[in-house]
């Protein structure tokens, strides 16, 4: 029975569970639930706090994990990074009031306050720059103005939090994060219940970004139309009824679909149709 971590609380946990959804796999009803089994599919979920994920990952008790990349990289564990998932995307930053920091050698005998006190301790040392860093569990905005740090490095999403508290990034941004699947450093991925669960995940991810477009086209104007229409292999192509027409169906990116239903009506291309990917294996 495959193992899986999965987080527990914040920013990660519902996109997560319902990823894990979509991909047929049974998950709690309860946020209080912290382990499940699913039976059909020999798996079994552990619900554990974000920042822990990497820890039970890397310890090999659990095969796999859901967590941020930053969190990875925070933490230090022996887990390696191995399907990013595109949701809880964020980038991790620098911020102060303005005008008081424009570069990180501008951190030099300054403290920082972080909740990523790995992140910016390896970054600080990268840079040769020499700067306290002051562990807070949250709300690290806050920091500044109550005078516990001159600076703080933080996940910037929006920018709202920032905004809020008058604070201004600086500096190169540090890290960019979202979701991913990660394996104890060195452990075969190659392993079957290891791929399939990757192929489960990257289904829904296929899902999410493409659509099937359907449309007629006349004979002559084929090349055009999949040269607009590549699908991901090469699109099928059907004769209809009517000599001199053809039906094409190919996948492509949503968010590009409709500039491409326009192209293909302009060259003539009719019944031009796109319909929801629910799963699929590649
Ligand atoms: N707006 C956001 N706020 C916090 N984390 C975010 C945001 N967007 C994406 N993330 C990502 O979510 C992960 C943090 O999750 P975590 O559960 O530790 O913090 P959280 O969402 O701030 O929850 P909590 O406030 O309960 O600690 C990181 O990988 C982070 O990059
Ligand atoms: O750029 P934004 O869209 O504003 O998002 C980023 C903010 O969200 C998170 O805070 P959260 O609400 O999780 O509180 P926390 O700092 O206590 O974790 C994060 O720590 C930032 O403060
Ligand atoms: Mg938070």
């Amino acid at each position: 029975m495959l193992r899986i971590a999965v987080p527990n609380k914040g920013s990660l946990s519902g996109p997560a569970a319902e990823m894990l959804h979509e991909a047929g796999y049974q998950q709690r009803r309860e946020s209080k639930e912290l382990r499940i089994v699913d039976p059909v599919n020999e798996v079994e979920f552990f619900y554990l706090r974000p920042r822990d994920i990497a820890i039970y990952v890397s310890s090999g008790r659990l095969d796999i994990g859901i967590t941020g990349r930053d969190l990875l990289v925070d933490s230090a564990a022996g887990a390696e990074e191995i399907l990013p998932l595109g949701f809880a995307r964020s980038t991790f930053r620098f911020a102060a009031k303005p005008g008081t920091a424009h570069t990180v050698q501008d951190l030099k005998g300054r403290t920082v306050a972080t909740s990523y006190e790995g992140i910016v301790a390896a970054y600080l040392a990268d840079q040769g720059v020499d700067a306290s860093v002051v562990h807070l569990d949250g709300a690290v905005e806050t920091a500044i103005e109550l005078g516990v740090a001159e600076v703080i490095a933080d996940v910037v999403e929006t920018g709202t939090s920032l905004r809020n508290a008058g604070l201004e990034v600086f500096g190169d941004p540090i890290m960019k994060s979202e979701a991913v699947v990660i394996r104890r450093t060195g452990a075969d991925v190659e392993e079957p219940k290891v791929q399939q669960f990757l192929r489960r995940l990257q289904g829904v991810l296929v899902a999410r970004t493409y659509v099937m477009m359907d449309y007629d086209c006349r004979v002559e104007q084929l090349e055009k139309a999949v040269a607009l229409t590549p699908g991901l292999e090469s699109p099928t192509v059907s004769p209809l009824h009517n000599e001199g027409w053809v039906a094409v169906r190919a996948m492509v990116p949503s968010k590009e679909a409709q500039r491409i239903m326009d192209d293909l009506y302009d060259i003539g291309a009719r019944a031009i149709l796109t319909t929801a990917i629910h799963a699929c294996r590649l």
